[in-house]
């Protein structure tokens, strides 16, 4: 009887600041693949991802990395289940594997067409906020805000919210990112022509959450509402500061990526905690970056 063997495809989490924040388990694994892909879709990562290639990566590594871009992971990712039949795969992620939806697709399609999957574990945007003192068991369910546009204003993340809430519970937010999506011009031509990428600031997030607030009216948050913004988490320049809405509305948070927490019933140690963070009238400059 013939005996099949199949090689692997690795998942590894890269985590959020640089090249340096792979695990030793994850630089062996990508050192013993013959193809490395780098997922640059759900995140952008401050690892040298740019036009002119992926330079710091690929020196770290040893090897070329191929740029598995929103339309490779979406529409393409069977040709690269495919060469993980045949040869050890390596499928980069920025945070860990399974911050993204995206993620656990991948791994329920690679099961199905039998590959087998072995996954490196990493820091992820959802434990690192733990960083501002706010319980990481105390929050509800997660939300997305997608950009509005002038006839597209989903809002379903609202009712999410007003539910945290009303447990007494905080909010994580995530914020939109637009990476390789096509004009609606380029759509009706057939031929297809991208829009430059867009990261979602947490002022652009904090006047949607208000417009919503406003037409649903269920007093879910308001402008006094207590929330945590944070850029660019796990970074050397991260930044981290708490205040209402009405002030984080106005605090220029720097480049992507963004994200923020509204703040549900707090405990009196986390309450310790975010005063480090506070934009205070003797400390209107709070930057917030790092551990206080
Ligand atoms: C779908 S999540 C991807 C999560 C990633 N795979 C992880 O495990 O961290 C992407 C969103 O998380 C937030 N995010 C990711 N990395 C971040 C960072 N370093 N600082 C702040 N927000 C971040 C942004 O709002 C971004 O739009």
């Amino acid at each position: 009887m013939e005996l099949i063997i199949y090689e692997m495809l690795y998942i590894i989490g890269l985590g959020l600041g640089d090249e340096r924040d792979i695990t030793l388990k994850g630089l062996d694994a990508v050192k013993k693949c013959e193809k490395v892909y780098i997922e640059a879709y759900t995140s952008l990562l401050s690892f040298g991802l740019s036009t002119d290639g992926l330079s710091t990566l690929e020196k770290l590594y040893g090897k070329p990395i191929i740029l598995a871009d929103r339309e490779m992971v979406e529409e393409k990712v069977d040709n690269i289940l495919s060469e993980a039949r045949g040869s050890d795969v390596a499928f980069l992620v920025v945070g860990d594997p399974f911050g993204a939806t995206t993620h656990t697709d991948l791994v329920v399609r690679a099961k199905t067409m039998r590959v087998d999957v072995n996954v490196v574990h990493n820091a992820s945007v959802m434990n690192a906020i733990g960083i501002c003192g706010l319980q990481l068991y105390r929050y509800g369910e997660t939300v997305s805000i997608p950009f509005f546009t002038e006839t597209w204003r989903p809002d379903s993340f609202y009712e999410k919210i007003e539910r945290n809430r009303n447990l007494g519970l905080h909010t994580l937010c995530l914020l939109d990112i637009r990476v390789k999506e096509p004009t609606l011009e380029s759509l009706c031509r057939g031929r297809k022509q991208y829009e430059p990428p867009r990261f979602m600031t947490i002022n652009t997030a904090i006047d949607q959450l208000l417009e919503v607030e406003q037409k649903h009216g269920k007093s879910a948050y308001d402008e006094d509402t207590n929330c945590v913004g944070f850029a660019r988490l796990g970074s050397e320049d991260q930044m981290i500061v708490a205040g209402t809405m009405r002030q984080l509305r106005t605090v220029n948070f720097g480049e992507p990526l963004h994200c923020l927490v509204i703040v549900g019933k707090t405990h009196p140690v986390e309450d310790e905690m975010l005063e480090f963070y506070k934009i205070t009238t003797e400390n209107p400059e709070q930057k917030g970056n790092g551990i206080p």
